[in-house]
């Protein structure tokens, strides 16, 4: 099990992360999800000791990485698969990192076969795609056969097949009872791959929950409905029966219409007492994408000024919210769907709201996640930043300490 308590890592007056607790538990795949930005791979650099908490700790097993006896046996990383010595071959790169850790040789060939470059072992890694660099990456740790394993963004570069494969890997791999670590930004493949998901914004943690809570309190369940494309006055009419009755209708691109807060029977019943006829009354979910954006919209730091779609939209009328897509129809939007009911707490998890923490005050739901309290001794980073000395050079992302 891999453990963070109070983990902050500050580079000069950047706070990368701060005061991030969590658990990683063996026998499941986590995802660890996060704006650009936010903290992931310093969070793993300091699992894996290659980067010093400022304050807090991390563990691996009840140690932190530098003390654990083995540890490239124990812990294995794929951070930065371009990490890699390009004028060795493939056989010799993993050859030197098993001889640096007592690992056999034979063990080699082995992984060589897991990522399917077998053929191509003798290559030098140089002439590699991005692909078959993250299978070599992928190699290099599975390498000691470890119960832990950490892998940042593996699907990068990989194509379908590649994908598909890293989704089975991971998930045989927690199926053996080892910890899986995984970060990524491909929502719709981490929805396929991870059970369990950490979530962490501007460095600091917005969730820690199941793949399948994360959803349901992050997202607003809503029903479809379409009425004969022909009659728009029929529509209307739903529109306003709906809107009296207590529902929140918004128009979807396709034509149809997007009602929140009634149950799918009671929509039925009323386009039945206004003699309204559907041709659609479907019910719907929100996809882990939605639940996402929805969910760190407020923690996002890089965001393109150019809406790449102005100018090919109509304008809104003031205070109707823009359609949602719907899933597998038409393109994601960037924007996050609406909040399920006017003033509620959109995503809101049991008890606690994102961004806040145990016994600190709940963050606005749009908003950035409020600053937590400052604990003794430690500033809040997001308060009022200091004077910034100059920053610390970036260490490289490697896998020296393997
Ligand atoms: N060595 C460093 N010196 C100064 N700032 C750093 C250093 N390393 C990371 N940062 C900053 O810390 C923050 C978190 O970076 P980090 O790379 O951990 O984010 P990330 O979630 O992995 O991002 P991405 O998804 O883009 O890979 C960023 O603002 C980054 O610029």
């Amino acid at each position: 099990m891999i453990e963070a308590v109070g983990l902050t890592k500050r580079y000069g007056a950047k706070t990368a992360v701060y005061n991030l607790s969590f658990q990683v538990r063996p026998g499941a795949v986590t995802g660890f999800l996060g704006p650009n930005g936010s903290g992931k791979s310093t969070t793993m650099r300091m699992i894996l000791g290659l980067d010093n908490p400022t304050s807090g700790q991390v563990t691996i097993g009840g140690y932190p990485y530098r003390k654990l006896p083995n540890a490239s046996r124990q812990v294995g990383a794929l951070l930065d698969a371009k990490a890699v010595h390009g004028g060795r071959t493939a056989r010799n790169h993993l050859l030197s990192l098993a001889q640096l850790s007592g690992i056999p040789a034979r063990r080699v060939d082995e992984v060589l076969g897991v990522v399917g470059l077998q053929d191509v072992a003798g290559k030098r890694s140089k002439g590699f795609s991005l692909g078959m660099g993250q299978r070599l990456g992928i190699a290099a740790a599975l390498l000691g056969d470890p119960q832990v394993l950490l892998f940042d963004e593996p699907v990068n570069g990989l194509d379908p097949e590649g994908i598909l494969w890293v989704r089975n890997l991971m998930k045989s791999l927690a199926a053996e009872g080892r910890t899986v670590f995984v970060s990524s930004h491909l929502m719709s493949e981490m929805a396929l791959t991870a059970d369990h998901l950490i979530v962490i914004g501007r460095g600091q943690l917005l969730a820690d929950m199941s793949v399948t809570d994360f959803i349901s309190a992050n997202s607003a369940d809503f029903a479809r409905v379409r009425t004969p494309g022909s009659e728009p006055e029929q529509r209307e009419k739903l529109t306003t029966a709906l809107t009296e009755a207590g529902g929140q209708v918004l128009p979807e691109q396709d034509g149809a219409l997007r009602v929140m807060g009634l149950p799918l029977p009671r929509i039925s019943d009323i386009a039945h007492e206004t003699d309204v006829r559907l041709w659609e009354l479907s019910p719907h979910q929100a996809s882990l994408e939605e639940a996402y954006m929805r969910m760190t919209q407020g923690a996002v730091d890089y965001r393109s000024t150019t809406d790449q779609r102005a100018g090919l939209q109509q304008p809104l009328p003031p205070g109707v919210q823009p359609p949602m897509p719907v899933p597998g129809q038409g393109q994601p939007d960037w924007y996050a769907p609406p909040p399920p009911q006017q003033g509620g707490q959109p995503f809101a998890m049991p008890g606690q709201m994102p961004g806040q923490m145990p016994g600190q005050p709940p963050a606005s739901p749009y908003g950035a996640p409020a600053a937590p309290a400052a604990p003794t001794g430690q500033p809040n980073p997001y308060a009022q930043p200091a004077a910034a000395p100059a920053a610390q050079p970036a260490p490289t992302k490697s896998e020296d300490a393997r």
